[in-house]
């Protein structure tokens, strides 16, 4: 039996304001599908990827991987068509995989920058026993439960929730075929339309009643979403901001 990813990339990329979806966004040169990929590549737990483009970018991304992805790394890559959500691209991607696969960690483009040992390390933990995996970062600002806003667009505060049971949940999550696929299925009804479908595949794990498992995430899994995480994440690949569009001020 095989592990494999199915690596997220069908956004379009809204809110980072781009005239190309997100996935190909280039970091350092380097498109963010290309980055994720290669990250997923290298933690060498892994035999075959998924990744779930926007429709009309199967052919451009397909011939981004033409070539393979890194030199000696054995990971064959299919490219196929998302959906209109993110649960329904991971659906998509689901039923691509090939039949020998067991264990499957879903990942986003977005998320480019996950170190391999993380990767490594939510697969292992689905392998040794826990059926659905997340990596998360403890919450480190206050969040509060809000009611609806008054007039002037105050909103009135309905409690405050205990930080230290919250966790800011990352990708890959890890997870046995059969129980993603019966949480998919399940949920299947909810895939078609933004405010019904879930946020992550984990959601419609629990939706199952089945228990989610969580082990220590990692900075460098950031979602890159706004303009503000891309120039962070230039920073953190120790490079300047120079794929900002022409016309952008550098931020403060
Ligand atoms: N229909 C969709 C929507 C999102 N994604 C993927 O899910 C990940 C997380 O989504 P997000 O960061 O919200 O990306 P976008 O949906 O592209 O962003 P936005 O909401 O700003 O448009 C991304 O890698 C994105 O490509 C996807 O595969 N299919
Ligand atoms: C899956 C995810 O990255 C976990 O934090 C997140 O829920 C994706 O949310 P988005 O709104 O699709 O970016």
């Amino acid at each position: 039996m095989t592990s494999a990813a199915i690596l997220t990339a069908a956004g379009s990329g809204t809110r980072l304001g781009r005239p190309v979806p997100k996935a190909l966004v280039e970091l350092a040169g380097v498109p963010l599908v290309v980055r994720a990929a290669q990250g997923l590549a290298a933690a060498d737990c892994l035999t075959s990827l998924v990744v779930t483009v926007p429709p009309a970018e199967v052919g451009t991304v397909t011939a981004l991987f033409a070539g393979g992805l890194v030199p000696g790394t054995p990971l064959t890559v299919q490219v196929v068509a998302g959906g209109p959500t993110r649960q329904a691209s991971v659906a998509a991607g689901l039923s691509a995989l090939a039949q020998d696969v067991d264990v499957v960690l879903v990942h986003d483009a977005a998320r480019c920058l996950t170190p391999p040992e993380l990767v490594r390390g939510v697969e292992a933990a689905v392998r040794g026993g826990h059926r659905a995996v997340v990596p998360a970062v403890p919450v480190t600002d206050t969040v509060k439960e809000v009611g609806p806003a008054d007039t002037t667009g105050a909103e009135p505060v309905r409690g405050t929730v205990e930080r230290t049971r919250l966790r800011a949940v990352q990708t890959p999550q890890g997870f046995d075929r059969l129980l993603l696929e019966e949480a998919h299925a399940a949920g299947a009804g909810r895939a078609g339309d933004e405010r019904a479908a879930v946020s992550d595949d984990a959601g419609l794990v629990e939706a199952l009643g089945e228990p989610v498992w969580v082990v220590p995430g990692d900075e460098r899994a950031m979602k890159i979403t706004t303009p503000r995480d891309l120039a962070l994440a230039h920073v953190l690949l120790g490079h300047e901001a120079a794929d900002r569009p022409a016309g952008h001020a550098p931020l403060p």
